[in-house]
Order: C-alpha cells, then sequence, then structure tokens
C-alpha cells in the first residue's frame, strides 16, 4: 500500500511556550535605550521560518528605525530549485515593503557581498564624516554574530570578532562595535554591534514553539528531544520519505524510526538497547546542518502570507501586551522557583 505522511500535526498543548530569560529581558531594554543613536538596524530573521521568526517586541522596538531585514541561513532552507526560490523571495520582499529584504547564506561571499553593498548604498547617501553605527538584532541563534564575522571578513579580510555556536545565547551582552567597512572618500567607517538574541515572550502556538526549537532558537532540554524529532520527521514526511531510507523504510511512527537510527548509527546503551533519545537529537542535528533535507517548515505563498497579515491586523495590540505580561511572568516565577531552592 502507497504510503501516506500525516496531513497535520497533533496540536500538543502541554508544550513549554516560553524561553524568555532574563538576559532577553535585559538586552531588549539596552537595544531599546540605543536604538536612536544607530543608523541602520539589520534584523536577521531565520530563513526556514520567515513568519514564525517574527518578533513582535522587535517590531515595536525598531519601528521608528531604518530596518535591513536579513534571512540567514538561506543555504539550510533551499533545495536549489532556483524557480521556487526567486518566486519566495518576491514573495517576501513584498512581505516586507518597505523594508528592503537580503537573503544570505554566511559562508557565501557572494551573499555578504551584497548585504556590505546595500550597508555601503545607505551610507553614502547619508555622507556621515564621523562614521555610520549599525545594530544586529534578532531571535537567539540566528546568525547575528556569524554574519557580523562574515561582513568583517569579507571586507576587512580580519578574523572572527564575535563568538559563534550550535545553541543560541551564546553572546549574552552588547558589546562594543566592530569595524566592517574603512573609511572611504572622507567619509567615516562603518561600525556594527553585535546583541544578545532575544526570544518571543510568550508563543501563542505550540507548533511554533516546534518550529522555533527545532532550528535551534531554543535549547535543546525544554521541548522532549522525542517530539522534536517526531515534528520533524512530520515534515520529512511531507518532503519525502526518501530522505532517510537509508534507515528505514517510510514511516509516521518516530520511535521505530529512531530504533532504526539508534541500531544503524551504533547508538546502543548497555545491554544492547538502542538510545532512541541520542537518536532523536542526532538526526535533529543533521536536519539543522541540512543532511535531512533542505526545505522551510512555514509554508510562504500568497494566500499564507495574506492569512498571517490578516491574522497579526487583528491580534496586534492586546497579544503584544499579553505577550509583555506573560514574559514578565515567566521571569517572576523563575526568580521566585530559584529563590525557594536556595532555601531548600
Ligand atoms: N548553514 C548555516 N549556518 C549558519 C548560518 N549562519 C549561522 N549559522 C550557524 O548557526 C549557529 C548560530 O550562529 P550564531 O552566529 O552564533 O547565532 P547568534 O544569532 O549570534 O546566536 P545568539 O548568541 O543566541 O544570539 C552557528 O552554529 C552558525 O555556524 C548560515 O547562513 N548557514
Amino acid at each position: 500500500m502507497a504510503f501516506i505522511p500525516r496531513a497535520a500535526f497533533p496540536a500538543l498543548d502541554s508544550l513549554p511556550r516560553s524561553y524568555y530569560l532574563g538576559h532577553h529581558a535585559a538586552a531588549l531594554s539596552k537595544i531599546r535605550s540605543m536604538v536612536s543613536q544607530i543608523d541602520l538596524i539589520i534584523e536577521c530573521r531565520d530563513y526556514r521560518i520567515p513568519l514564525t521568526s517574527r518578533n513582535p517586541l522587535f517590531e515595536e522596538t525598531l519601528k521608528e528605525r531604518e530596518r535591513l531585514v536579513v534571512y540567514t541561513k538561506r543555504d539550510l532552507g533551499s533545495d536549489g530549485t532556483n524557480g521556487a526560490d526567486r518566486k519566495r523571495h518576491t514573495l517576501l520582499r513584498h512581505f516586507h515593503h518597505p523594508s528592503p529584504v537580503l537573503f544570505c547564506d554566511h559562508q557565501s561571499s557572494h551573499d555578504i557581498r551584497q548585504v556590505l553593498t546595500y550597508i555601503k548604498t545607505i551610507v553614502k547617501s547619508r555622507g556621515s564624516l564621523t562614521g555610520s553605527h549599525l545594530m544586529v538584532a534578532g531571535m537567539p541563534n540566528v546568525g547575528k554574530s556569524s554574519l557580523l564575522n562574515a561582513l568583517r571578513s569579507v571586507s576587512l579580510h580580519k578574523g572572527k570578532a564575535a563568538r559563534t555556536g550550535a545553541q543560541p545565547g551564546i553572546t549574552r551582552k552588547i558589546g562594543t562595535s566592530v569595524k566592517i567597512i574603512e573609511p572611504e572618500d572622507g567619509g567615516g567607517g562603518v561600525y556594527l554591534l553585535d546583541t544578545p538574541g532575544v526570544f518571543i515572550p510568550y508563543v501563542p502556538d505550540a507548533e511554533a514553539m516546534l518550529k522555533l526549537a527545532l532550528c535551534g532558537s531554543v535549547k535543546d532540554n525544554i521541548i522532549p528531544p522525542f517530539t522534536l524529532a517526531d515534528y520533524l520527521l512530520y515534515h520529512v514526511n511531507l518532503k519525502s520519505p526518501e530522505l532517510y531510507s537509508q534507515y528505514h523504510t517510510p514511516t509516521n511512527d518516530v520511535m521505530e524510526l529512531l530504533d532504526a537510527v539508534a541500531r544503524k548509527t551504533g547508538r546502543l546503551q548497555k545491554g544492547g538497547e538502542s538510545d532512541t533519545e541520542g537518536a532523536a537529537l542526532w538526526m535533529v542535528q543533521r536536519w539543522r546542518s541540512g543532511h535531512l533535507g533542505r526545505f522551510l517548515l512555514d509554508e510562504v505563498s500568497e494566500e499564507a502570507l495574506q492569512r498571517y497579515n490578516a491574522e497579526a491586523a487583528v491580534q496586534a495590540p492586546s497579544s503584544l501586551s499579553q505577550m509583555r505580561k506573560a514574559g514578565k511572568e515567566v521571569i517572576r516565577n523563575r526568580a521566585r522557583a530559584s529563590r525557594a531552592a536556595s532555601l531548600d
């Protein structure tokens, strides 16, 4: 019988919906206090989740400033079908209008040069003699520090200035600006400020939380690995079960697949039992590094973007204040829990 993938993922209402940490709140308030001195904001968004990675807090904080949207990790969302990519890019450019949009793989000097060219055009039109100050902002682990390093490397041939890593929260504090373009034609240089990733205070739906976790915006201990692997399997099956054909025949049963993956990759516990949790984390890592299909988790079509805009217009004002309240409550509860633990 022909294999039929699941058409929808079950609603998991018990999943955590927050990952708003103290350093996120601190970073946001620092960003707010500095934003008026910034000439251009580079907002990074994960290419695999263009809609889900929108943080309403940034919309509110950055709305007065000129913004360039850079979709990072382009290489992980594109299967190389040029026509499909072009169509998607046109839709996303339209979606963000009037903010310009670029799509970027941090290892592609072509992509990085495009960002540099855009920055130079903006800077030139302003003609500042003292230099231009830019800030990079976005969700955790989206690739902000990698972008800063790549801009500096392509433009100035200099080594890493910011620490990067596969888990969220590597950048914890706002440091000092880093030069990315030398002064030219009597103008000042261009300096870029890295900022820590800021998560959404409260994620309204459980599937959005799964997407954010799969893309690495929250630490891997927040969502159970089996749930994350199951959600990944749901997407991979919609794309093509061929992607895991070396481990198993097409299946909707994640435990069956994880057992096979564990055995075939030698992930065994004492007594020969398969380490299915280890296999789940490994599968997720494989997808994150582009080895289990390169595709988006959000649907990007004209209809999907219209639906998204309509929903955002209805929800915006109340949901933002609810989010802020929920975020503060999360931080308060965490502080209470850690005080209680210290008394035990
Ligand atoms: N494949 C691919 N990986 C990328 C790209 N950009 C960043 N990464 C990887 O994504 C991970 C996170 O990158 P960072 O630059 O540390 O992310 P960040 O946004 O600064 O993270 P925070 O410290 O949480 O704010 C690292 O493992 C990078 O190597 C990209 O364009 N393509």
